[in-house]
């Protein structure tokens, strides 16, 4: 049952691993078109908005040249040079001179006018020009006018040439918008006014007439042009983007799901290969020295174990260790290192029978009384006294106190030494100490590494040193790299202390000949 949730899992989670470039890679093309299409639209809004400018501008001209008429007022030829200017200026339809900047008095087309006809209020008016946006009134074609006027003049121009943009797509509209009163000026294409002001309010959002709007805004004049397009073009752009980037996606996801199949098979097949090393006694220890601080001398060793590879390399516990752990191994795992340990300490002990061996505890060894029972079997068998194998065990190994302990006890009671491994990185407190009853402390590298230096953690080290000596409870430096790291530790009362300063782990013969010359040294 666990077996069969278990690949429904794998299966989901590969299914999981192939679709998310899919689903990545449809944002991306959905989000490519519409940038390409905001930008392709703001460039028709911008092309729109230069058109507006340019026909206002010539308004404005029309405007100044009508000053500098020097004729009677309204006089033939006045209205004589009026029509001219109004010829000479592309965009202007119509000119009218104002009397008192209300009543027209005559016009380019219209002549002299009798009565004079009153302007309504302007749509929006600023220091120097008013303007008009729907100007009936004034000229009789039936179209409404832009009108512009200064305070003598007025001009009149077709909305529609403002926003007489040449486009390809006819799908496009433009409309002119008065940024003063808010109002749709001219539309091109027939957009309803309500859709363009809602595009004006709120560029680059869809409307619900279909239309996709986005905005900009005059420097000049009091006006914007608001360009808008279907938003089926939008997806039609969605769908040309589409078949550059699924294609990627689907790609990438099915890379993804074979890589992720290939790791799944390689862990197993690592997991496969462990138990195969462990069946076949594959696995070979190293030893790494514990010396007296004081005398330098060996006293023991730490048991390490190693993973050898065809091709003559070793695979390190951090790498393995965790995957014995998850996959039950590592009680076969604990009781071959044993095997190996015994079978190594039966020449090393005959060197130096006062040394002792250290041996790493999983916490799942902890848990039973099993493993005691592998030693009280294997010790005398191989005969090699308790007091010759000390027992490491990481603050992780606690993590059942209550068994933790009663294990410790007993392993201390058939006459084991019991170290704290890694002390002071684990997360059960201090408080275990008091309760569990052991003999050494090994003080983790982390802390070594930073005595005598300025780091932040710099100062946990004397700490520990101080917990161990108020405990009564020798203390193991590990990780000692330096001689200055050695004369601190010594100088603080720290009995022991392991580390390449003193000896890397090495294979049982190497550290034979270690064990023979470190007895030369003392002898001479
Ligand atoms: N850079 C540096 N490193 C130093 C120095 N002195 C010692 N070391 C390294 O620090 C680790 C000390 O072992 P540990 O804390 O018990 O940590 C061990 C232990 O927790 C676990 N382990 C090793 N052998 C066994 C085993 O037989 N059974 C179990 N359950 N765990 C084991 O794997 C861990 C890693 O072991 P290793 O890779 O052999 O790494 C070893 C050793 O090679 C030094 O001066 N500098």
């Amino acid at each position: 049952m666990l077996q069969h949730s278990y690949v429904v899992l794998l299966v989901l989670g590969i299914i999981a691993v192939a679709i998310i470039p899919v689903g990545i890679m449809t944002f991306v093309a959905e989000q490519r078109a519409q940038a390409r299409e905001y930008d392709a639209l703001v460039l028709y809004a911008r092309r729109g908005l230069s058109r507006v400018e340019m026909v206002y501008t010539n308004a404005r001209d029309a405007l100044e040249q009508m000053k500098r008429i020097d004729a009677d007022t309204c006089g033939d030829e006045y209205l004589q040079d009026m029509r001219r200017v109004a010829l000479m200026h592309r965009y202007v339809q119509n000119i009218v001179t104002l009397r008192d900047g209300q009543y027209v008095m005559c016009g380019a087309m219209l002549g002299r006018l009798q009565p004079q006809a009153r302007l309504k209020q302007p749509s929006w008016q600023g220091p120097r020009y008013r303007v008009w946006l729907n100007a009936y009134d004034i000229e009789d074609t039936g179209n409404p006018m832009l009108m512009i006027a200064d305070e003598r003049n007025a001009v009149l121009i077709d909305p529609d040439s403002l926003v007489d943009v040449v486009v390809e797509d006819p799908s496009l509209s433009l409309s002119l918008v008065g940024t003063a009163t808010n109002e749709v000026v001219a539309s091109w294409h027939n957009v309803k006014p309500e859709y363009a002001l809602m595009g004006y309010k709120d560029p680059g959002s869809r409307q619900a007439d279909g239309n996709y709007y986005v905005m900009v805004k005059s420097t000049q004049y009091p006006f914007a042009v608001v360009a808008g397009e279907p938003t089926g073009n939008l997806m039609r752009h969605w769908y040309a983007s589409l078949r550059i980037w699924l294609p990627l996606g689907i790609l990438l996801g099915l890379a993804a799901a074979a890589a992720m199949l290939m790791f799944i098979r390689s862990r197993g097949s690592m997991v496969g290969q462990l138990r195969d090393a462990i069946r076949r006694k594959r696995l070979v220890m190293h030893y790494q020295p514990i010396v007296d601080l004081a005398s330098r001398r060996c006293i023991g060793a730490e048991a390490l174990v190693r993973w050898p590879q065809q091709h003559g390399t070793m695979i390190r516990p951090d790498v393995f260790v965790p995957l014995a752990e998850d996959n039950g191994l590592i009680q076969p795992m604990t009781d071959l290192v044993l095997e190996l340990i015994c079978a190594d300490m039966a020449t090393l002990l005959q060197l130096r029978s006062d040394l002792y061996v250290s041996i790493n505890l999983a916490a799942i060894d902890l848990s039973t009384d099993r493993f005691i029972q592998v030693l009280a079997h294997k010790l005398p068998q191989a005969g090699i006294e308790s007091a010759r194998l000390a027992i490491e065990a990481t603050e992780r190994g606690f993590m059942d106190v209550n068994s933790a302990q009663e294990v410790i006890g007993k392993l201390r009671a058939a006459g084991h030494k019991v170290l704290i491994d890694d002390f002071g990185t684990g997360y059960s407190g201090l408080s275990y100490l008091q309760t569990f009853q052991v003999d050494v402390l090994k003080i983790d590298k982390s802390f070594i590494d930073t005595v005598g230096t300025e780091a932040a953690t710099a100062s946990v080290a004397p700490h520990i040193v101080e917990i161990g000596h108020a405990l009564k409870l020798k203390i193991i430096a590990e990780g000692v790299e330096s001689e200055d790291q050695a004369q601190w530790l010594q100088a603080h009362g720290v009995q022991s202390g392991q580390g390449w300063l003193f000896g890397k782990p090495m294979p049982a013969a190497a550290f034979l000949a270690f064990l023979a010359q470190d007895r030369q040294k003392a002898l001479s």
